[in-house]
């Protein structure tokens, strides 16, 4: 039997759409963009009203010509909730865009903006590893990253460092967003008299900690190329090493997104190193985990979709993974811990303190 027979043609006309809408989908990601390129939404952010397509073509010095390609995208970005439009004047028909919360994330002088984490993450350095995924299955290369570059993402950063410091503003403006449930989890920092943050990066998430506790003494680790040129404040020292190799130690070991870069084998070997940072501690000391916790099952679509997506972006970059809570929780086992508390969430990722 043909099989617009066996299940109807509505049916097989939805699957057409479906598929096609799914060919399409990257159009979203690269219109979005294509917008913060332009800086579309600090455009309409000062215009303090509803900005109509001319107005934002003048802004842009986008030509007649070009306006209505401009219309075409913009359409797209309302339809994926990233702008929305309203009347210009109350009683007349004209209507302009405006920003939604989503594009209010993406202001480039907001102290929350994620404008600068868009680039970087939809950079063709990353994109281009998945034209080499089927590929990647039936080679010897561990990552499609690597099939394609011909090198691994670690070797790439270090002979790319304009990238790399591209990818560190990107992390950095994603911790930004993440320090604010710092001082609404006062439950997990009082009281930590010593904390190191394990890949910190440029220290954005350290900084905001020692700021809501000034008495703790932070450290940030990372990689020596990483902080060699950081100026270190009263409240705030870095230290370059190899996570690999040992931690400081500290009363806690706070580690935000770096676990997911890597295999099972190597995050055992990073935990037994921030378990050996805390052995001294006389409280008993933890380790406070910000990372993405899989939970297909139960997280609300969009958010279930975006932490599976970041699992295959760690696959293909690096043969990193996001786990579910089983995963975490054999990690720590296997790495000596004796327990953990999931406790808050913040957006998509988890605080998870581990104890050993
Ligand atoms: C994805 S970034 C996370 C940065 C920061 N924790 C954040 O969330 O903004 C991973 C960090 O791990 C650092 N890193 C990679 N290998 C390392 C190593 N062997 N020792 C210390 N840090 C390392 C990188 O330089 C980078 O800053
Ligand atoms: O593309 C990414 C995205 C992340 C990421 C996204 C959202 C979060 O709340 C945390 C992290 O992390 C990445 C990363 O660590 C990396 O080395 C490369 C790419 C990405």
């Amino acid at each position: 039997m043909e099989l617009d027979q066996e299940l109807g043609t509505n049916e097989l006309f939805q699957a057409q759409c479906h598929i096609y809408k799914h060919m399409y989908h990257y159009m979203e990601s690269m219109s979005l963009k294509c917008a913060v390129q332009l800086g579309i939404p600090d455009i309409i952010h000062k215009h303090n009203q509803p900005i109509t397509l001319t107005d934002l073509a003048s802004h842009l010095q986008v030509p007649p010509i070009k306006a209505n390609c401009l219309q075409r995208v913009m359409r797209v970005l309302v339809h994926s909730g990233f702008f929305a439009t309203a009347k210009v004047h109350e009683n007349k028909e004209e209507e302009g865009y405006v920003l939604t919360t989503s594009s209010s994330l993406l202001l480039k002088d907001s102290p929350t903006s994620l404008s600068a984490a868009v680039l970087p993450f939809l950079d063709p350095a990353l994109i281009t590893p998945w034209f080499s995924l089927a590929d990647c299955f039936h080679g010897n290369e561990l990552t499609a990253f690597e099939t394609y570059h011909g090198m691994n993402f670690w070797e790439y950063g270090k002979q790319n460092h304009e990238f790399i410091n591209f990818l560190n503003e990107a992390m950095a403006c994603d911790s930004q967003l993440v320090s604010l449930v710092v001082k609404d989890h006062k439950e997990i920092f009082e009281g930590v008299a010593s904390l190191v943050d394990v890949g910190g990066g440029t220290g954005t998430l350290a900084s905001a900690i020692a700021d809501a506790y000034p008495h703790m003494e932070c450290t940030v680790l990372d990689l020596p190329q990483v902080v060699a040129d950081i100026q270190e404040s009263k409240s705030l020292k870095f230290v370059g090493g190899d996570m690999f190799e040992s931690v400081p130690s500290a009363e806690a070991v706070l580690i935000k997104s770096v676990l997911h870069n890597w295999s099972d084998e190597a995050c055992i070997k990073i935990l037994n190193r921030c378990r050996e940072a805390i052995a001294g501690s006389e409280k008993g000391g933890k380790v406070i985990i910000v990372e993405m916790v899989i939970n297909d099952k139960k997280d609300e679509s969009n958010l279930a979709e975006t932490k599976l997506f970041a699992d295959l972006q760690m696959m293909i970059i690096c043969n990193g993974r996001e786990r579910n809570e089983q995963e975490w929780a054999r990690l720590f086992s296997q790495a000596g811990f004796s327990s953990y508390k999931m406790t808050a969430t913040c957006g998509l990722n988890s605080i998870i303190e581990v104890y050993p």
